[in-house]
């Protein structure tokens, strides 16, 4: 496939491990200035795992991961990643006696010197990073002490400061009530809208539908289908990759995709 458009960073035939277990063989994806490229697939078939590789945070065993000028993440140190990628982890650390604004600034620390200094746009930028995710009312809160959907948005404000130009998150709308989930969507849709790669793991394939340009598909540690939310999300491949019949149906803002009813089962409630 020729692909036109610049890239922002480009995995080749990439493997991940755990030990020696091999849990992604060969993957290959591309991420693109000003589009969302959703990585789905089953519980376990390593979406994850491809997305720490992708940031060089956990090394692959095999293949490449180079960014548009040709700089091999492999080669990177911390700071320069930083500069290039931020990742919204699934699980974060959980820092007691630390501030809401604090943790955000976290962000900024590969823009700073190593004196806290050099970063006249840092407070800017971190105010804009909380006013987009809705957290500038918890400014001096202690982060031990907010509910996971807050924790969750105070996470993706850290990496919206870190202002780079690929944008990777796993699972973003976890814990989060629907206004939130909403949200957190239109900011992942509007980031691309402004020129970022942004990489997500997503499980809520309609979720995916609707703001993905690209989807890539992993079963088994192994990207199956790559290509538009209508070309991958087809009920044949859906079906295979879930073990469970799914349904899909073109609607008017995406696709309406749902898994069939299993079986009947005896209702638990009622007494015998
Ligand atoms: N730190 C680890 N050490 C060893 N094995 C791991 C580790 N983390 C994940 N695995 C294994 O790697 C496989 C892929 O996990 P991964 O979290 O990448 O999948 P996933 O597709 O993101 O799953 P989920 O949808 O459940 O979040 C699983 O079999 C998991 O048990």
């Amino acid at each position: 496939m020729t692909i036109t458009h610049p890239l922002a960073l480009r995995a080749t035939d990439v493997s991940m491990a755990y030990g020696r277990d091999r849990i992604v063989h060969d993957a290959s994806i591309a991420l693109t200035p000003g589009c969302v490229t959703a990585l789905v697939g089953p519980n376990g078939s390593g979406k994850s795992t491809l997305l720490r590789g992708l940031t060089a945070l956990h090394r692959p065993s095999g293949g490449s991961v180079v960014f548009a000028d040709g700089a091999d993440a492999s080669g990177l140190g911390e700071r320069e990643l930083a500069r290039r990628i931020a990742l919204l982890a699934q699980s974060h650390p959980e820092p007691s006696g630390v501030s809401v604004r604090e943790v955000v600034a976290y962000g900024r620390f590969a823009h700073r010197g190593r004196f806290r200094t050099g970063d006249p746009n840092g407070a800017d930028v971190i105010d804009r990073a909380m006013a987009a995710t809705g957290i500038a009312d918890l400014t001096d809160q202690p982060v031990s002490q907010l509910s996971g959907g807050q924790r969750q948005r105070v996470w993706l404000a850290t990496c919206l400061a870190q202002q780079t130009g690929i944008v990777l998150l796993d699972e973003p709308t976890t814990f989060l009530d629907v206004r939130y989930q909403r949200e957190i969507l239109e900011i992942v849709r509007d980031l691309a809208d402004d020129g970022v790669a942004v990489g997500i793991v997503l499980h809520d394939l309609e979720q995916a539908a609707e703001i993905a340009d690209e989807v890539v598909l992993l079963v088994h540690g192994r990207i199956v289908a790559t290509g538009t939310p209508e070309q991958v999300f087809t009920p044949e491949r859906l079906t295979a990759a879930y073990e469970v019949p799914i349904d899909v149906e073109p609607v008017e803002d995406g696709l309406r995709i749902r898994p069939q009813r299993l079986r009947r089962r005896p209702a638990v409630s009622r007494a015998a």
